[in-house]
């Protein structure tokens, strides 16, 4: 593909991403697109195999004509010609292979399985779910995320190693050169840098199997040359630019693997949410050693009977706010009963934003697919809120409005969900508000959020609470649980959090949103013992 054809894609589908997302976030998308491309190869290796058969003819007619005249001397042409011809036999086979054999040929080269293989091809193009442009930049998008937010080191992400987990998935020089050009075009000039060293690095062990080096080199020094600029043009005017679009000081001065890792181990994070989110989902901790020797871990009863067989362990995260971790709250089959209902819903979802014409924009701060879940649908699902119920000592009847139904989210590779509040009305604007029905409004705001994990994430989607300084990882069968509101009602700015990116598996969370008004004289202190 030609460099112009590659930036056009690159550029073009960077414009739809800004709307739209990347509509394949969801792990059970992703499994069935893999699916598709076993579809599209079976019809490629049909096709391989049907050409190479083609070709064997031919070769063979060839290989027999030249069988036929290999031990004739050759020194004078018409001597030569004149052996063969008057030889019965030259003469039988000659002409048995210009009547004979061509005939077959013939039939062999009208016989045209391209088209066929096309047909073939655009029916499985044409399934709704086959990636557009849209989801190949949704797929670069993520792994930018990924790579920012867990620092990844370029040299082993292109070799599959994500933080310390070897996989078998690799990049290619050409993939290191789209995912440059990329950030050049996004203005990280920084990053486009880093990738298309690790490019040209790999060209080189590839022996420009998918790329050449020599053009690899053109394209870093103009991202070089552009970084220094863009450097330079900041200076003057004393503004700071953001890691990815530059490094302190220009690239002629200093090589770029020297100052990526300087910044990272010069990085402070006081102020700022994002990278505090960000170091919370590398697993760093934000808590002074004075504060996390207050946390506790323990088995609580509530005094209730029910908890008395089967106590629960809760794990303080932050005292304010208030964060704790249930652990084993629901059961396997518990688990598998809410996957099973959410996903046909999950599916649901998208065909019919598709039915009523709209363009489905999904957004790119939160890339996860989501569904609800009535009470009603299973009688499980009642005894679940029971339990949250118990646990929390809320009241949680959504057929009372106490609480919401119960919301389950999938997230795929490089699912996330940018920090955000929960609450709805606190930080909400007269015109939204106008938008909320009587009934949402009546309930009162969420006063706290009750998450489950469905599972174990294998690496990254922690929930992360840059401001209280805490990470909760998903853990199968536990539960994230903390109040959004603080006790005089408004809401609380410190409960900010978000889910951190999946680096490798896929995440299911399901969350109960317990509203206001019903808990008026109801909001316990039972959670914290010394509260
Ligand atoms: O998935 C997570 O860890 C957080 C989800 C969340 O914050 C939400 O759904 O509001
Ligand atoms: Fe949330």
């Amino acid at each position: 593909m030609g460099d112009y054809a590659i930036r056009q894609i690159v550029y073009v589908t960077m414009l739809i991403i800004q709307v739209s997302g990347d509509m394949h976030s969801a792990s059970a998308d992703l499994a069935s697109i893999f699916q598709m491309e076993q579809q599209v190869n079976n019809v490629l290796s049909e096709l391989v195999s049907q050409t190479e058969t083609k070709l064997g003819i031919i070769r063979q007619y060839l290989k027999e004509y030249e069988q036929s005249v290999i031990n004739e001397t050759m020194d004078d042409k018409n001597e030569f010609m004149e052996r063969l011809a008057g030889n019965p036999i030259h003469a039988y086979r000659l002409m048995k292979r210009l009547y004979f054999d061509w005939q077959l040929i013939e039939k062999e080269i009208k016989t045209d399985n391209w088209q066929s293989t096309l047909i073939k091809l655009e029916e499985v193009r044409n399934n709704e779910k086959f990636p557009k442009e849209e989801d190949f930049l949704g797929a670069t998008s993520a792994l930018v995320r990924l790579q920012d937010t867990y620092e990844l080191n370029i040299t082993e992400l292109v070799r599959g190693n994500l933080r310390g987990r070897q996989t078998h998935a690799e990049l290619t020089a050409l993939d290191c050169l789209f995912m440059g050009k990329h950030a050049f075009d996004e203005g990280a000039y920084a990053r486009a840098v880093e990738w298309l060293e690790e490019s040209y690095i790999l060209a080189g062990l590839e022996n420009n199997q998918t790329i050449r080096q020599d053009h690899i080199m053109e394209v870093i020094q103009q991202a070089i040359d552009k970084h220094d600029e863009a450097l330079h043009e900041a200076q003057q005017r004393m503004a700071v630019l953001s890691d990815t679009k530059s490094f302190r000081l220009p690239l002629k001065e200093k090589p770029a693997v020297l100052q990526r890792n300087e910044m990272i181990r010069s990085r402070k994070y006081d102020k700022d949410d994002a990278a505090k989110f960000n170091a919370l989902c590398r697993g760093e901790s934000l808590l002074s050693e004075e504060i996390l020797g207050q946390l506790k871990c323990w088995y609580e009863t509530h005094k209730e009977p029910y908890l008395f067989l089967m106590p629960i362990k809760i794990e303080q995260n932050s005292i304010r706010p208030a964060i704790y971790t249930f652990h084993d709250v629901l059961n396997d089959l518990e688990i598998e009963t809410i996957k099973e209902l959410a996903t046909p819903l999950l599916a649901r979802a998208k065909v019919l934003a598709k039915q009523a014409g709209s363009k489905t924009t999904v957004s790119n701060v939160r890339t996860s697919k989501t569904a609800w879940l009535e009470d009603k649908l299973h009688p499980m699902l009642h005894r679940i809120s029971q339990r949250i119920a118990l646990v929390t000592g809320l009241k949680v009847n959504s057929s009372f409005d106490e609480a919401e139904i119960l919301q389950v989210a999938n997230y795929g590779i490089g699912g996330h969900y940018s920090p955000h509040h929960d609450y709805l009305m606190k930080g909400k604007t007269d015109e939204e508000l106008g938008k909320m029905n009587a009934r949402e409004l009546a309930t009162g705001d969420r006063i706290a959020t009750f998450m489950f994990y469905l599972n174990d994430v294998e690496r990254g989607g922690s929930t992360a609470f840059p401001r209280a300084g805490v990470a909760v990882k998903p853990v199968k069968g536990g539960a994230a649980f903390w109040y959004n509101l603080k006790r005089n009602g408004q809401g609380d700015p410190d409960t900010l959090h978000g889910a951190c990116p999946v680096l490798l598996g896929h995440k299911w969370v399901s969350n109960k949103w317990i509203r206001e008004t019903a808990q008026s004289f109801n909001r316990p202190c039972l959670l914290d013992p010394d509260e």
